[in-house]
């Protein structure tokens, strides 16, 4: 037997964050696993093999005496190491099967999606070209183009909304996709699932607010009032609006919203806001937020304002409590779009949620549900509570883009010695670098790199972030008590889509010894950044291992957005899944769903 060369770990740290882009030796060709699970570790014992078959299993005891006095090692065959040779490993990769996947085949928390179904849909999607094959007013068309993607050249639909647009506005188009005909009252019921950072807020927002302006065409009441009201203004020739509107009689809108968008916390309701603000701009239609940050007074302008409202983005939990006092305001909810419906309809939130969504049905006519993940427990949920729901699924759901490369720094060796923090710390300091080294030495300022660093409790976000300022980098916790004004300022630079210069130019950046300059850094939990635009993110560091592969694909999810490139590093210590780890890299290396 061959044995393979011993690296020095520093070396192989060096290899890792070299300029090849983390695509080192042991980065492009994975190690075999040494320790394969049994594949029949699912099963009760009373089913395994040999002769105790028949045999009830004794009933073990697990406690602090339970290995003592046995006679031989309790080692089952099935767990025998796997001594696969990497030709063995190369040979199989790429064949389906069931060696693949084997440590997150046991932890499985996404439901499945046939490939046979994704390649179907693959072949629809390439029949639209352009938003203008949508059946859209040429009002929406033109606040697409003119406001939502100014400045882009070539505008075409992304996969989801290839899908979700037509059938969202029942168009059968050239897509084939089913036409769905609703329930006997009329409603129809979409589940939305596609990659992270695949443009799903349009695809949702775009059909939800053309049916807005359609409903409003045929509005009776509204024209009545506004007849009123242009007649009023006459009367008061030239006298401002906003001096008497309050004095006028309420708008038929007012606190009625049509359209509602439930997303999962304030951060997300800002940016959902200003995206259908954007398009509210050239439609003439009233967009307000619902947050738990905004004050009594901005909550009651929003929503009892003088103007009416006609689509409202709020967290279900505030949007609930004032469900409870005024129960009016969703009686009149004609779309319901759940986005992050993945968290939405997790513990946290789902006792909200499902609240909203049982009072707005007597008037519903569209439930959109849009996630990135569906997990199984959602999956189960769905099947059961609407089991005609038409499912649009994108080809590459539960796959984290090749464009996404994932390091893994293991954090048990030198010079970490199980110190995640300096291991996180030294991590972005390379990162910091090595931008700043890509950049040239010829620039005079840097763009600013921005990093995000996740972690899976709340409680560590502070720690970490007090860590990373002690060795000199300018990070931020993304939780609760974080001031709010610091919070949304460094939330808007990492959401911007333009490059931004630094005040230090590449020399200073590498010379620096005490601080980092031009690097930002978010330190969060999935949660608190799910769904945020990270547009400019093209690093993720994995403090901790995620729980789930759900968590991998949100947290990788923020750098490599709209085909953007990005990289994550993932932290592995003494206790974590290293077979997890490794499987989810593998998968990403071969493009493939993660289970
Ligand atoms: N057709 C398009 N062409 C180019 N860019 C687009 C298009 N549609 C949306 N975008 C941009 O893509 C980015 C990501 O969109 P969005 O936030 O809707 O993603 P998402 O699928 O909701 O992601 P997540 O699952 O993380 O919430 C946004 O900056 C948006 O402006």
């Amino acid at each position: 037997m061959t044995r393979r060369p011993v690296q020095p770990q520093h070396e192989l740290q060096l290899k890792l964050y070299s300029q090849r882009g983390y695509a080192t030796h042991q980065e492009r060709r994975p190690p075999p696993s040494r320790m394969v699970l049994s594949e029949r570790v699912g099963r009760s014992t009373s089913r395994r093999e040999g002769d105790g078959a028949q045999k009830k299993p004794r009933r073990r005891v697990d406690g602090p005496w339970t290995a003592m006095n046995r006679t031989v090692a309790n080692i089952e065959q099935s767990r025998k190491p796997n001594y696969a040779t990497r030709d063995d490993d190369r040979r199989n990769r790429g064949k389906k099967d069931d060696k693949n996947f084997k440590a997150l085949k046991m932890q499985r928390a996404l439901a499945s999606i046939s490939y046979g179904q994704r390649g179907s849909i693959k072949a629809r999607m390439q029949e639209v070209e352009s938003f203008d094959q949508f059946e859209l007013l040429p009002v929406v068309k033109r606040a697409i183009a003119e406001e939502v993607l100014k400045g882009m050249v070539d505008i075409k639909p992304t996969p989801v909304q290839k899908l979700a647009i037509p059938a969202l506005l029942g168009q059968s188009l050239g897509t084939r996709i089913r036409k769905q005909k609703g329930d006997a009252s009329g409603r129809q019921e979409f589940l939305l699932a596609a990659e992270t950072g695949s443009g799903k807020t349009l695809a949702y927002l775009v059909p939800a607010i053309n049916a807005l302006k359609i409903a409003e065409a045929d509005d009776e009441v509204l024209k009545a009032y506004n007849k009123r009201l242009e007649e009023e203004k006459e009367k008061r020739a030239g006298e401002p609006v906003g001096k008497w509107i309050e004095k006028f009689e309420p708008h038929p809108n007012t606190a009625r919203p049509r359209v509602i968008v439930l997303v999962p916390t304030a951060e997300l309701v800002d940016q959902v806001t200003a995206v259908a603000k954007k398009i509210a701009h050239v439609v003439k239609i009233k967009v307000r937020p619902l947050s738990g940050t905004h004050d009594v007074m901005r909550i009651q302008s929003n929503l009892y304002g003088p103007f009416g409202v006609d689509l409202i983005v709020a967290t279900p939990h505030l949007l609930a409590s004032i469900a409870e006092s005024d129960p009016n305001v969703l009686s009149r909810v004609s779309h319901l779009v759940i986005d992050e419906a993945d968290s939405l309809l997790d513990r946290s939130f789902s006792e909200d949620t499902i609240k909203i969504i049982d009072r707005t049905m007597p008037s519903l006519k569209q439930l959109v549900l849009c996630s990135a993940t569906i997990p199984r427990r959602l999956d189960t949920y769905l099947e059961t509570r609407f089991p005609d729901m038409q499912r649009i699924t994108t080809p590459n759901l539960h796959a984290i883009p090749r464009r996404v490369q994932l390091g893994v720094m293991d954090v048990t060796k030198e010079p970490y010695r199980h110190n995640k923090m300096i291991a996180c710390a030294d991590a972005i300091w390379t990162i910091g670098k090595d931008t700043a080294k890509h950049e040239g030495v010829s620039k005079d300022e840097v763009d600013i790199t921005r990093i995000m660093v996740f972690v899976n409790e709340r409680e560590t976000t502070q720690e970490v972030a007090d860590f990373l300022k002690s060795k000199g980098i300018n990070a931020i916790a993304l939780h609760r008590d974080t001031p709010e004004q610091r919070q949304s300022e460094m939330l808007a630079s990492f959401t911007s889509s333009k490059p931004e210069k630094g005040a230090m130019t590449t020399a200073d950046v590498l010379n620096s010894r005490r601080s980092l300059p031009n690097t930002q850094v978010i330190v969060a939990t999935d949660l608190a950044s799910r769904g945020i635009d990270t547009l400019a993110v093209r690093h993720v560091v994995l403090y901790d291992v995620p729980h789930t592969t759900i968590d991998f694909i949100h947290r990788l999810g923020r750098a490599g957005r709209m085909g953007r490139r990005g990289r994550g590093i993932v932290l592995v210590g003494k206790d974590d899944r290293r077979d997890v780890v490794a499987e989810v890299k593998r998968s990403m290396f071969m493009g493939q769903a993660l289970v």
